[in-house]
Formats: structure tokens, sequence, C-alpha cells
């Protein structure tokens, strides 16, 4: 599991040893760290390292001093290291090491700046190094213009150069991921310490690239973390396994409640996400049309007309498919919400629930449905998160106050799906490509998370075996929901070699996805030990 935490948690868990007079210790490692990752990044593209030219983009603080030492260690290599004083003074250290070992340093300003910024653009590689976590807002005056201009010119250039973030890229709020433009969008960040949170989730995780974290040493004094990442290893420990004398009852029962006239292949394509991710059976309920269309393309399914009291099952999928004007399915989605028993709470569903929920009601908007509901709860006036767009410049602190205002579980959907309980809990999962942007994926989704929930009943176990109490365990089992359904549309698009894919190809990917994070976990008798216990 990947751990990622806030700047001011990373900072603290700095203190002790720069309370030791470790500082300039801890900076070299990173410079280090950083150094290796580009060298290592350029062998991969094919550079050769002696003559490669490095623009080092320096801010002031010890962001820029990273960066500068960072550059120092690449001159030494024999690079063509020149470093933009982004902040008129640098880290004087740093500064010094950097000319000492051949790099060239120019001031910026007004008029040197669209001569830097080519001379960046035209650079194997280009490092942002101004500003880290001490930095409050994004970049101003000739530091943005200067980062404007090296944006507009990589666009603009067939090239082979690749931009690398120190730490973080400059801008980005390391807390929450909001991005303060101008940022400079970076094909590779190098964090230290730890992971930030503002890097796993958009729009920075989109400015950030992949993300490789350097050891410096300050891992024992970390506190817990302020967000996670389940990583496949962990999906094939805490998938749940059946039990040698289980029936279809004990393996678990999910109630669906989706689809419409309208759209009926909502209905259909919940219950293939379901049926693909482990449940012992599925009861659909729904119009006897949409229930004809379920029974032809699912015929393990077991369909009636009848009323959620009716249907004994472990967990509901409700709202899939469904339009303001179901008044019938509409009813059935709340009785289900107010059967206590675990529910998945999707699209048609979501303007139409209670305003206080529990964490074992799992809520799945995207943004536009996510900004729906938080203006309806918070009041048109009020509301911070009005629409999509707004949503989506802050992804993690709009999920984390649906969760608060609902006192429900919420997955808001997107390239990095954040999962956020209301006691704090947050993972992000972002397994999937862009082809999963597709009609029908997110019913397949519902549907997954849904036999999930229904296999793991309480799934208390899943979550202790992850470090995680309280409410939190109903994120564990939508992240490994967001994060199964990711990798199989990620499966389902490389066995077309990259190309696109459909909601169904998602979910027959599924099983084979599930079997291999199973054997990615290699103590395979143990593992299906403990994952033998009763799921309700
Ligand atoms: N504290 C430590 O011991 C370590 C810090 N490290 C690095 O240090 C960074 C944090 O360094 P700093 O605290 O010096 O701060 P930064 O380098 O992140 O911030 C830039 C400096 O500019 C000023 N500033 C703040 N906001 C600004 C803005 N919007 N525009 C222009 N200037 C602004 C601040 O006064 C700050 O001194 C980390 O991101 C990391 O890269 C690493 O070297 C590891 C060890
Ligand atoms: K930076």
């Amino acid at each position: 599991m990947i751990s990622a935490y806030t700047g001011t948690q990373v900072r603290e868990a700095e203190q002790p040893l720069l309370a030791a007079g470790l500082g300039d210790v801890l900076m070299q490692r990173a410079a280090h760290g950083l150094a290796n990752a580009v060298i290592t990044e350029l062998r991969a593209r094919g550079h050769r390292l002696y003559g490669s030219r490095v623009v080092v983009l320096a801010g002031k603080g010890n962001n820029g001093g990273d960066g500068l030492y960072a550059g120092a260690f690449l001159a030494a290599r024999g690079m063509r290291t020149t470093a933009v004083l982004t902040g008129g003074a640098a880290h004087p250290a740093a500064l010094a090491a950097f000319r000492r070992a051949g790099g060239r340093a120019e001031k910026l300003d007004g008029a040197a700046q669209d001569g830097l910024a080519a001379e960046a653009a035209r650079a194997d590689v280009v490092i942002d190094a101004i500003l880290g976590t001490g930095a409050t807002g994004g970049l101003r005056g000739d530091a943005a213009g200067l980062v404007e201009a090296v944006s507009r010119d990589l666009a603009g250039a067939d090239r082979g150069g690749f931009v690398v973030a120190c730490d973080l890229p400059s801008g980005v709020n390391a807390d929450t991921g909001e991005a303060a433009e101008p940022v400079l969008r970076a094909d590779l960040t190098v964090t230290f310490g730890a992971a930030k949170a503002g890097l796993l989730a958009d729009p920075g995780a989109d400015y950030a690239g992949r993300v490789a974290v350097v050891p410096i040493g300050i891992e024992e004094h970390l506190p817990g973390p302020a967000l996670r990442r389940l990583e496949p290893t962990d999906l094939g420990r805490i998938l749940p396994h059946p039990a040698r004398r289980a029936h279809k009852y004990s393996r678990g029962v999910l109630g669906i409640v989706a689809g419409s006239t309208q759209y009926p292949g909502a209905a259909v394509l919940a219950c293939r996400g379901a049926l693909a991710a482990g449940v012992g059976m599925v009861r659909y309920l729904g119009p006897p049309a949409v229930a004809d269309l379920v029974r032809q393309a699912c015929p393990e399914v077991v369909c009636s007309d009848g009323t959620v009291a009716d249907n004994r099952v472990q967990a509901w999928l409700v709202g899939s498919g469904m339009g303001p004007g179901d008044h019938e399915q509409l009813a059935r989605a709340a009785d289900a919400i107010a059967s206590g028993l675990p529910v998945v709470a999707d699209a048609g569903a979501l303007p139409a629930l209670p305003s206080r929920l529990d964490p074992h009601v799992v809520l799945t908007p995207h943004a536009g449905e996510l900004a729906a509901l938080l203006t309806r709860l918070e009041g048109r006036d009020d509301a911070r998160f009005g629409d999509r767009d707004a949503v989506e410049a802050a992804t993690l602190d709009a999920a984390r106050k649906a969760a608060t205002l609902t006192g429900a579980t919420v997955l808001l959907k997107g390239p990095a799906t954040l999962v956020a309980a209301p006691e704090g809990t947050v993972f992000s999962q972002a397994d999937g490509t862009p082809w999963l942007a597709t009609a029908g994926s997110g019913d397949v989704l519902a549907g997954v998370i849904g036999a999930l929930l229904a296999q793991a009943g309480p799934g208390v176990w899943l979550s202790r075996s992850l470090g995680i109490s309280g409410g939190g365990h109903w994120t564990v089992l939508a992240a490994l929901g967001a994060s199964l359904h990711g990798l199989a549309g990620t499966a389902a698009s490389d066995a077309r070699s990259g190309g696109p894919v459909t909601a169904g190809a998602i979910a027959d990917a599924i099983p084979q996805t599930w079997g291999k994070v199973s054997m990615l976990s290699n103590s395979g008798a143990s593992k299906r030990n403990s994952h033998s216990q009763p799921l309700r």
C-alpha cells in the first residue's frame, strides 16, 4: 500500500532531524535521489549522459536548494547544466556547489525570460525546483511568466526532452492537489521522504505524471497517512476467497435495483460487473421488460418485480440507469437504503438520497453528480462546488466534504478515483486507462463494488489487515472495487494492443484480473485459510 501525507505532516517529520543538525544531510539525500532518477530516465530514453543538457529552474528556498545540488551531481557527470534563479536569491551552499561542479547560473529577469525559456524547452531535461512544500499559493511575477513561456515552447517543440518536478510541481498544493496555474506539467515527480497527498489527487496528479519517492530517513517520524492507495499486491491479500464448504448464500447475495425502460442496458452491465466479481448470487428487481433483457444476457440472475422487503440479500446496489421519473424503482432504492444493509447508491439514486446516511452506504458519483449533490446539501448560495469544473479543480476536498456532509462513504470517479469516509480515511486509485471513460463503465463499477459489499459483510477483517480502524473499512471495499475495475479495464485494453474497451469488455476481464492479483500474493495456502472465514 502506498501511504501519502500532507506537506505539513512531512515537514513535521523532518523536524527531529533538523533539530539534530541534519538539514544538509536531508537535502543531499533528496538531491542525490533526484539526480539518480534523472539519470535513470535519460538512459531509459536512450540518451547519453555526457553532454546532455539540463536546465534547473531554481527558486530561493530549500526546493531550489534540492534542484541546485541535483544539478551539481549531474554537472559532475559531464552534463551541460544551467540554473535559472527565479527568486533573485538562491540557497547559498547549493548554488556554490552547483558552480563548483561547472554549472552555469543565470538570474531571471523580464528581459532574459524568453531566451531562458527557449533554452529550457530545447534541453534534454528540465528540473522544476521553484516551489515545494513551503509555498503558499502559486508562481508569481517573472517565475510565472517563465513557466508560461516554457510550457508554450515545450508544447510547440518536437523534442525528446522531459520535465522532472522536484518534490512536487511548483504551484500544486501538497495537501489537496489543487493547482494554482501556471504549473509546468511534469513527466516525472521525484518526491522526498514520502508521497504527498496532492500528488495522488487531481488536478495535482495530472500535473505530476509518474511519482517516485526518495527515502530521506524521516519515515519513522511520520504519523498515520492522509491518503492511501492499494497496490495490486494488496488486492491479492484482501480479495475474498470462498471457503471449502461455501454455498451461494454464504458467498453473498447482491440485490440490484437498476435500469429503466429508457436505460435497460445499465441493469445488464451492473449484473455483469457483479457476477464477474465473485458474488454468490444476484437478485434483480425492476420493470418486467428490463428483467427480460437481464435474463437473456445473464441467465444466472434471479429476476423479480417484487419489493425490497421480499428479497433476502446481504447488500444492495441501487440507481444505475434510473431517472427521476422511475418512481417504482426509486421507491425500491429508498427501501434498500433504509434497510440497514450495505448499499451502493449510483447515478439516479443520488438526487433522491435522504439527508443523513451512514458509512455502509457507498455513493459513486462522477464530478458532475457530486457537484449537484454538494449544491443540494450546501444550498446554492454557499456552494463552493457548484459545478463539475469546481469539483475537478479540488477533487480531494470535494470528496471529503461530501463524506462529511452525508455521513456516507463517497467514491468520486475520475482518472484518480477517490474514496472518502466521514471519519477521514481516504483512498486514491489510479489503476485504469482513459479508455475506461466509456458508457456503461460506471454501471460495471457499481456492480463490482456491490458484489464486494455482499461478500465481505461488515468487512472489518479487511481493514484490520491494512491497519485501518473505525468506519474506514467501507473505503477499503470501495477502493478494492475501483482498483479491480481499473486493472480489468487496463488488461482489456492491453489485450487489444492498447486499443479502446467497452463496458462489457471490462466486466469480462475482471475474473482473470482477480486471479492474477491473487497469484501476486505468493502465500497461496495461508491466504486461502485467512480468507475462508464466514463471508456473511
Ligand atoms: N526541510 C527540510 O529539511 C527538507 C526540505 N526539502 C525541500 O525543501 C522544500 C521546502 O522548502 P522551503 O520550506 O524552503 O520552501 P519552498 O522552497 O517550497 O518555498 C519557496 C520559498 O519561497 C517563499 N515562497 C512561498 N510561497 C511563494 C510563492 N507563491 N512564490 C514565491 N515564493 C514563495 C517561501 O518563503 C520559501 O522560502 C521541500 O519541498 C523539499 O523540496 C528537502 O531538501 C528535504 C529536507
Ligand atoms: K518543485
